[in-house]
């Protein structure tokens, strides 16, 4: 499970979206949200747009793997995809703040790879913010005013990565996947092959 995490506008969607054209190992986790829907966005591709009685309902059933309110909304990623996938050997991104990847940490730390994106300066996070323009002004204002607390919690996460240029930043996130596959707990049968290697000599 790969999870990065970002002050609002630094560029994790577009980092995620890059990476889910390259990557074809990889699922991504869509969240549920009762955030309303910015132009463009579909449901069941960005979010599952869901009213709060049914994100509630599906807290109570426990069907959420972690949940959180984020900026007066709440969001939360559905239990079952991300264990199918798991189940089906494939790897797991998910794009979630600093209070999801702490209830996932908790629950499954070694399964777990965290990255926190930072922006290049404060100027250029508030310039991302408004040439988005999904969001009304109250918003964007609400996100900055929020981001000093949310970049609090970087050195919680196993890697940083500075997001000048976007190329750079997939180049990055795609070395540390390769990095974190190659790790000797995470290649299944790797005991079996090493010992046939042995025998074989
Ligand atoms: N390296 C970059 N250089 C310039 N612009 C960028 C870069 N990365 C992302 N952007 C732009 O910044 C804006 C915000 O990016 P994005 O929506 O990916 O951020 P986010 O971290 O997913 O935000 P949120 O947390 O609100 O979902 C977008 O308009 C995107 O095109
Ligand atoms: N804890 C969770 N945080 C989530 C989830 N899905 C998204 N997010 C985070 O919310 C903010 C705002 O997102 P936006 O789409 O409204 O701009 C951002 O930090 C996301 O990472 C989730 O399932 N759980």
């Amino acid at each position: 499970m790969l999870v990065l995490s970002s002050p609002s506008g630094a560029g994790k969607t577009t980092i995620s979206r890059a990476l889910m054209a390259e990557e074809p190992n990889l699922t991504l986790s869509i969240s549920a949200t009762t955030r309303p829907k910015r132009p463009g966005e579909r449901d069941g591709v960005d979010y599952y747009f869901v009213d709060h009685p049914r994100f509630e309902a599906m807290v109570k059933a426990e069907d959420m793997l972690e949940h959180a309110l984020v900026f007066g909304n709440r969001y939360g990623t559905p239990r079952a995809p991300v264990e199918a996938a798991l189940e089906a050997g494939r790897d797991v991104l998910f794009d979630i703040d600093w209070q999801g990847t702490q209830q996932v940490s908790s629950r499954m730390p070694r399964d777990l790879v965290r990255v926190f994106i930072l922006p290049p300066s404060h100027a250029e996070l508030e310039r991302r913010l408004r040439t988005r323009a999904l969001d009304p002004e109250e918003v964007v204002q609400e996100r900055m005013a929020k981001a000093a607390d949310e970049m609090s919690h970087w050195d919680a996460y196993d890697y940083i990565i500075v997001n000048r240029q976007v190329e750079r930043s997939v180049a990055e996130v795609k070395s540390i996947l390769t990095a974190e596959r190659l790790r000797r707990d995470r290649q299944v049968g790797l005991t079996e092959f090493v010992s046939r290697l042995r025998s074989a000599a």
